[in-house]
């Protein structure tokens, strides 16, 4: 890990499992975590996930046959909102029916721009103490900064109001139940008020944000054009195997062959943590990587999004074509299966994957955003038939693009890097499938 992670909760005044550094205290947290994400808390969080995929379906449905165009950026964020509520505090946000919350979002969005580039500043050790100095950062950083203390500040009013509801034994075991009766093995203390503060950041930040990106994402390439025989092909399935949307559940859903294909096309065409995860060698006196012999103490990463679009693992990378996870010999029922890969292609293909990054700092909560995505997008396809309003909006657009000296590419979801991501749209209609 690269000072790069030091700087990042700074302001939070503490570490969280994403920006500790020591590999002993990071296993520490990251065992305290991965209760909070075992296989029994995943079966449980399923009828919350349900809960605000509903939800969301009541929302995306209009009077009319054909709904308003829905803004997919804002309506993916409110579900992924309310989940994280739900899940890491026991506490429904309600955003997609309440607008209390829903500048809290735009906070994230705003800390985490700011981080990114004030992490990547030159002489980190000077600016750090600045950072974590609220009233300087006020008059120094401006806007940005201000959404910054404003985020860590909301986090530990969250943390405050869970860790009373602790103390009035809660039966329900959310996230924050594990954090809150953890002991540090070799002091026996449990977390400092700071800390929690910092994992409470991190926590909504990294589950919400993340996924919310991913799943308008999922709207835009499923509406694109080109995209109609796999929306077609796909609701189709879903509308045979299911004879109700009650039985789109997670135990069946997890093992839909091309659903999975569909969700990981998505997450590689437009992976949700973009940017490179910067790491510094510690090995002495180096390490060779790519046949170059790189010294201790440089700092290296690689993006997410440059290996998944990489040719050789994955031929045509600015084509959505989920038929490329897909195994020749597979049993689907597709219109060409030629274009299913042969199995040399998908290892290279699986090899380059890094959505969710690979190893001991891997995301812990991977299992809980495919369930999310796979139940949203399972219980939405089959719900509603879909379309993409004539009008739509974009982070930027092709004259913007170019003017900067960006490359263009007409079917792609246009994010803006900011460690996580930056997005707007795609506007899309939704009418009730009637049988
Ligand atoms: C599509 C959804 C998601 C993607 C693409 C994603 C991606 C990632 C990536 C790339 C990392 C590594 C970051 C780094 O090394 O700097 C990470 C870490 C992490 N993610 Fe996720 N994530 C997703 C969903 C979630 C969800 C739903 C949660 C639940 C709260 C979550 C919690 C975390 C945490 C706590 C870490 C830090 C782990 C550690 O350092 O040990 N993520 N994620």
């Amino acid at each position: 890990m690269s000072d790069y992670y030091k700087t990042i909760d700074a302001p939070a005044g503490a570490y969280s499992t994403h920006s500790e550094i020591s590999r002993k205290k990071h296993a520490f947290r990251r065992r305290v975590l991965d209760q909070a994400f075992s296989e029994a808390s995943l079966r449980s969080a399923e009828e919350f996930v349900i809960k605000n995929v509903d939800a969301l379906c009541d929302v995306l449905s209009d009077s009319n046959p054909w709904s308003r165009p829905r803004k997919m950026d804002d309506y993916a964020t409110y579900f992924a909102y309310d989940v994280m509520g739900d899940l890491v505090f026991g506490k429904p946000f309600d955003c997609m029916t309440s607008a209390e919350h829903r500048y809290v979002p735009k906070l994230i969005t705003a800390s985490s721009e700011f981080l990114y580039i004030i992490a990547n500043l030159p002489l980190q050790f000077i600016v750090r103490p600045i950072i974590c100095c609220e009233p300087l950062m006020h008059w120094l950083g401006g806007q940005a900064a201000r959404d910054e203390f404003h985020f860590v500040a909301y986090a530990a009013a969250c943390m405050k109001e869970r860790i009373a509801k602790e103390d009035e034994k809660v039966v329900r075991k959310d996230m924050m139940h594990y954090i809150l009766n953890a002991k540090d093995p070799v002091t026996s203390r449990p977390f400092s008020q700071r800390e929690l503060e910092a994992e409470t950041s991190l926590l909504i930040a990294a589950g919400a944000d993340t996924t919310s990106s991913s799943l308008a994402a999922g709207f835009f390439y499923l509406t694109l054009p080109s995209s109609e025989p796999i929306l077609q092909y796909l609701q189709q399935q879903l509308r045979k195997e299911f004879s109700d949307v009650a039985s789109i559940t997670w135990s069946v859903v997890k093992s839909h062959t091309y659903l999975r294909a569909v969700v990981d096309e998505i997450l590689r065409f437009s992976p949700a943590v973009p940017s490179e995860l910067p790491r510094t060698i510690l090995q002495k006196p180096g390490l060779e990587i790519a046949g170059e012999f790189i010294p201790a103490g440089t700092t290296v990463g690689c993006s997410a999004y440059v290996l998944h679009h990489d040719e050789e693992a994955y031929p045509e990378p600015y084509t959505f074509r989920p038929e490329r996870w897909i195994p020749q010999d597979a049993e689907t029922h597709l219109a060409e299966p030629t274009s299913l890969q042969d199995p040399g292609q998908i290892t290279k293909a699986r090899e380059a994957f890094c959505a969710f990054s690979l190893g001991s700092r891997g995301c812990v909560g991977k299992q809980l955003a495919y369930m999310e995505l796979c139940l949203v997008l399972a219980r939405v396809l089959w719900t509603f038939d879909l379309r993409r309003s004539a009008e739509q909006v974009s982070i930027r657009t092709k004259a913007e693009s170019e003017k900067k000296g960006l490359d263009w590419h007409e079917d792609e979801y246009q994010v803006k890097d900011v460690f996580l991501t930056d997005r707007g749209g795609p506007m899309v209609q939704f009418r009730r499938h009637q049988v």
